[in-house]
């Protein structure tokens, strides 16, 4: 996940490649609901690890359920109906599938068992309506109190004292603001049914329907068939007295259908002749959002299918506008709205009101966002109209602000998509606050990196050059860090070099040799570990005598050639900061940020003594001092690649600056070299 406050993504051109989703959030919450209140235990399968499912999984542990994770697998062993914990606080982040379905199950168990439970979230969460399940609850009989502004969370439900449940009335229930007040009921009413059935009816128009569907699909997977009207299915539901949850042993989580909505667009807006295949989530998906499958084939794309798998190409281009009532797929509709970015004319999406109601106002939210792209939009209490810029050099780059939205962080990196290869200019976006995909994809951008291709001269390097010890190290994985950047510690290429040169036994004055050895350098960089033919080196790599090592087979022309490449491929999206001696000068030269780092020897010899003997190495700075000197001189003065500032580099003496000021110092001369 790219937990930093904004992500460049440079121009996109095309994408091809395959991608294995991650659970579904609509099933993932309401297994884990149904497994917490069935008695005996669930092995539930590809589970979703997200925000959302994270607070259901809290809230689950403070209310008595086991937990217990084998690898991939996570073991829920249920209450079987019975509240082990009668009082808790359940903080449940903006999550709906976890905030509406627990409201329902606690108020009906808290009143029929005697309990007190606190409902909230964030600050979101308390602006997202809840008046219509809370007064279908408040009409069985159950206590509920609103804890700040009537209608919406934080909520207490429950008093503490029995109540009397009364299921003989049919609970009547409005479902156009929200179809997840319905959810709730029916996943949580059968606890409700030992004395009789209960009729849920609904008031008025039911959005959202396909939701309904995963609902019973899953309620019948737990053994509860809920009875409908054939020829009405949305106008009420009735659960069978005696209903029991029981307990399927194993279930399977599909990979989400509408995190699939991003690559089914990416794979229409690509030009290549390779599919993006998207697997774990197919045409057999009991989720309603696979529909969105119906809307993007409209628009142009060409998409094949099967039982847990997708494949798409571009079919038609520019794609088609379409006008699409969306209230069957109020979330992946979203995605419609940006590939509208694409389309020969105007997109219209109606029937979205309940837009206005999710993790921000999305309507407008999408309307602000697109304009910044350059389309004209028209928004309306329960529709958008997107029309695109009249043609790519009317494209905008823009900042891209997400409102705490993932769909909006997802949505919108896809117009970093430029499918005219070569196109100028090419449209880049910066996305604030990238992080909030945590609600349902922590590792959308990863997924979206590795299927989307580039321009390799449009992904971004940042050199950072400069002598032994001067910190470029560590200047350059921080500003990777902050800017959420691959990293090319290039000096860690010769040293992984020296160190195979000693363990082959060469001759480091043998220049064939040691570049011999150097093209076919079998390094990895896992998780801040390197290592060399599977062996961890991240240590040997950090001796005093490998840098020396180094320092020696590093003059020769022909492992300096036979690094090369290697190097050019560390160049990956989003970006790529590299440091070393000559990243600026021969590696990058086109890099548009080069900086070269300096600081007296005096002032490095002394950083490294200290670094040395914190690590609990034995040194003297006298000869630290004289060794930097000599190497210093050996690098700046070798015939090929010596050390030395390129022309264009920004010097950056941080002689007397802090590891932040010089990181800040970089960050600063990025943001003015971007504009
Ligand atoms: O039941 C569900 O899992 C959901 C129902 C939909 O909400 P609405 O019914 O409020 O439209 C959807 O937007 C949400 O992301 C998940
Ligand atoms: C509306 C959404 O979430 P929630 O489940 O919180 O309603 C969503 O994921 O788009």
């Amino acid at each position: 996940m790219y937990a930093i406050p904004f992500l460049d993504i440079p121009p996109l051109r095309s994408a091809a490649g395959r991608v294995r989703l991650p659970g579904s959030k609509s099933i993932s919450n309401r297994v884990l609901l149904l497994a917490g209140l069935a008695a005996g235990t669930t092995a539930v399968h590809d589970l979703l690890a997200s925000d959302d499912t994270r607070v259901m999984l809290a809230a689950l542990e403070a209310l008595g359920c086991g937990l217990r994770r084998d690898g991939p697998v996570l073991h829920v062993t249920g209450i079987g109906g019975q509240l082990a914990a009668k009082k808790a606080k359940l903080f449940l982040g903006n999550a709906g599938t976890a905030m509406r379905p627990l409201t329902a199950a606690l108020a009906v168990l808290a009143a029929l068992q005697g309990g007190e439970f606190e409902l909230s979230g964030v600050p979101r969460m308390h602006e997202r309506p809840i008046g219509d399940l809370v007064d279908a609850l408040r009409q069985l009989g159950c206590p509920i109190q609103y804890l700040g502004n009537a209608g919406y969370p934080p909520l207490r439900v429950g008093n503490g004292r029995l109540a009397n449940v009364s299921t003989r009335e049919a609970v009547r229930v409005r479902g156009d603001v929200s179809s997840q007040f319905l959810t709730a009921l029916l996943l949580a009413l059968p606890l409700a049914t030992s004395e009789r059935a209960i009729t849920i009816a609904v008031d008025g128009e039911l959005i959202s329907k396909p939701y309904i569907e995963i609902t019973l699909n899953l309620l019948a997977r737990f053994g509860i068939d809920v009875e409908r009207d054939a020829a009405d299915p949305y106008a009420s539901f009735t659960l069978p007295r005696g209903s029991q949850y029981r307990s399927p042993g194993d279930i399977h989580v599909e990979a989400d259908a509408s995190s699939a909505s991003y690559f089914v667009a990416l794979g229409a807006l690509a030009g290549t002749d390779a599919p993006v295949r998207i697997e774990g989530v197919g045409l057999d998906s009991i989720q309603g959002d696979i529909r969105f499958v119906d809307a993007a084939r409209a628009m142009g794309a060409q998409v094949d299918g099967g039982a847990g798998w997708l494949e798409v190409r571009r079919g038609t281009w520019p794609l088609k506008a379409i006008s699409l009532d969306c209230n069957h797929i109020p979330d992946a509709a979203m995605t419609l709205a940006v590939m509208a970015l694409y389309a020969d004319g105007t997109t219209r999406l109606t029937n979205i009101a309940s837009w206005r109601v999710k993790e921000t106002d999305r309507i407008a939210a999408m309307a602000a966002e697109l304009r910044k792209m350059g389309a004209t939009v028209v928004e309306g209490a329960d529709f958008i109209e997107v029309t695109p810029p009249a043609s790519p050099s009317h494209w905008l780059s823009g900042t891209i602000r997400t409102y705490d939205d993932h769909r909006m962080a997802m949505c919108l990196s896809l117009a970093a998509f430029n499918p005219l290869a070569g196109a100028k200019p090419a449209r880049a976006v910066r996305i604030l606050d990238p992080q909030c995909v945590a609600k349902t994809f922590p590792d959308y951008f990863e997924a979206l990196f590795g299927l989307a291709r580039v321009d390799v001269a449009d992904v971004p390097v940042i050199t950072i050059d400069g002598p032994t010890a001067s910190g470029k190290g560590t200047l350059a994985s921080e500003v990777a860090r902050r800017l959420g950047y691959e990293l090319l510690d290039s000096g860690a290429l010769y040293r992984a070099t020296a160190l195979a040169v000693q363990q082959a036994g060469a001759d480091p004055a043998d220049a064939a040799a040691v570049a011999a050895l150097a093209a076919q350098l079998d390094l990895r960089f896992e998780a801040d570990r390197a290592f060399l033919a599977g062996q961890d080196v991240t240590e040997s790599l950090r001796l005093e005598e490998t840098g020396n090592l180094a320092s020696k087979v590093s003059v020769h022309p022909a492992v300096r050639q036979a690094l090369h490449g290697l190097q050019l491929a560390f160049r990956r999206l989003p970006g790529l900061v590299a440091d070393g001696r000559d990243m600026g000068t021969v590696v990058f030269p086109a890099a548009p940020l080069k900086v070269f780092l300096t600081a007296s020897v005096e002032q490095r010899a002394a950083r490294r003594h200290s670094q040395l003997i914190s690590r609990g190495i034995p040194a003297n700075i006298d000869s630290l001092l004289a060794d930097l000197r000599m190497r210093d001189e050996r690098d700046q003065n070798r015939a090929v690649a010596p050390l030395k500032p390129a022309e264009d580099a920004v010097l950056l003496d941080n002689s007397g600056m802090s590891i932040d000021e010089g990181v800040e110092f970089v960050l600063e001369a990025w943001d003015k070299r971007r504009m």
